[in-house]
């Protein structure tokens, strides 16, 4: 049972998303394909929603889970590392976090990742002991060192994590991993991933204010047709009956076609959703298989 909701005395639900940085363009782009539109300047960090009762703060990414935990927004836009970091340091201090993920939101991929000096020879946590980590991400690091059973020291750096070992400031790193360009040019090498991140629609852990959950539903209900039709499209066709069995062994990334008889039963009309790219070769395949009349169109709008 979630915990009961605190009243926000507010009938406008709140979204945060990260003002400038990494995943602000695709967190906007996220809620403008649901259809939300805000009235905006440059310097605005609160903006008010035009067409729904949504309205956007713009702020520090690090100040996301925050302000979700203390009730003055209701959902917001953030990497998991920094809200998995935020609620690592809330079980160190022994105070639940009132925020967690809602959705896994497919952009801003990166990894959390142990990374040594290329001429380490690594054999497994165990070589760090006692020895000194450079990371943004104390809490999750320290979490991960109790798992592993190892007593290392953190040394926390706000940026530039990876010129650490080169400074004599620590021995190893534990930062965000990307295209791993960043480790190479610092004669650093991965060893272990603690944590697979990307950006996530976080919510409290608490029922939304009755006042705000029909529309925090509906936003949810928008986020999902945008995901689930992000890199799918309609496949139509048509196929002999005794063809089909065939044709959709060819369609395992598809979900179940709808199809009505043409042609006094033999041929089914069918239309199926494929969450695959739909090649010109996947498209001669398919022919080979029986089926005929294809079609592939781009698919706008979803509401399950
Ligand atoms: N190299 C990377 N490649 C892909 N995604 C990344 C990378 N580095 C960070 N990210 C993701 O993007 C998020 C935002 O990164 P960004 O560098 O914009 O944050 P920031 O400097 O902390 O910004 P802010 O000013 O809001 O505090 C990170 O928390 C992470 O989830
Ligand atoms: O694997 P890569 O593609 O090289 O990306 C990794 C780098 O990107 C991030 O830094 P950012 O550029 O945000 O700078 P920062 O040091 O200020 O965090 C992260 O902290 C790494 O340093
Ligand atoms: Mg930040």
């Amino acid at each position: 049972m979630s915990p009961k909701p605190a009243p926000t005395g507010r009938d406008r639900l709140r979204i945060a998303i990260q003002k400038n940085g990494r995943l602000s363009e695709p967190a906007r782009a996220l809620l403008g394909s649901c259809g939300l539109s805000w009235r905006e300047s440059p310097d605005k960090l609160f903006c008010y929603g035009d067409n729904a009762p949504v309205d956007l703060l713009l702020v520090r990414d690090d100040d996301i889970p925050g302000l979700i935990d203390s009730g003055l927004c209701d959902l917001g836009i953030v990497g998991r590392n920094v809200l998995v970091e935020q609620s690592s340091e809330r079980d160190e201090s022994g105070t639940p976090a009132n925020f967690r993920e809602l959705r896994a939101l497919g952009f801003g991929g990166c990894r959390l990742s142990l990374a040594v000096p290329n001429d380490w020879d690594w054999q497994g946590a165990a070589q760090l002991q006692g020895k000194r980590i450079a990371t943004s991400y104390p809490a999750l690091t320290r979490a991960w060192l109790r798992e592993q059973g190892v007593a290392a020291d953190v040394v926390v750096l706000n940026g530039s994590v990876e010129i650490a070992p080169r400074l004599g400031q620590a021995d190893v790193v534990c930062d965000l991993v990307s295209s791993g360009a960043t480790l190479v040019a610092n004669q650093l090498k991965p060893v272990c991933d603690l944590l697979q991140s990307e950006a996530v629609l976080a919510g409290p852990v608490a029922e939304l204010d009755p006042q705000l959950a029909e529309t925090a539903q509906m936003l949810l209900r928008r986020i999902d047709g945008v995901l689930r039709i992000r890199d799918s499209k309609l496949l139509m066709f048509q196929a002999p009956r005794d063809a089909v069995a065939d044709v959709l062994r060819l369609l395992p990334d598809a979900e179940p076609p709808t199809s009505y008889s043409v042609d006094g039963g033999e041929l089914l009309a069918m239309q199926a959703l494929c969450h695959g790219v739909v090649t010109w070769q996947r498209l001669e395949e398919l022919k080979r298989a029986g089926a005929r009349g294809l079609m592939v169109l781009p698919v706008e709008r979803m509401l399950a």
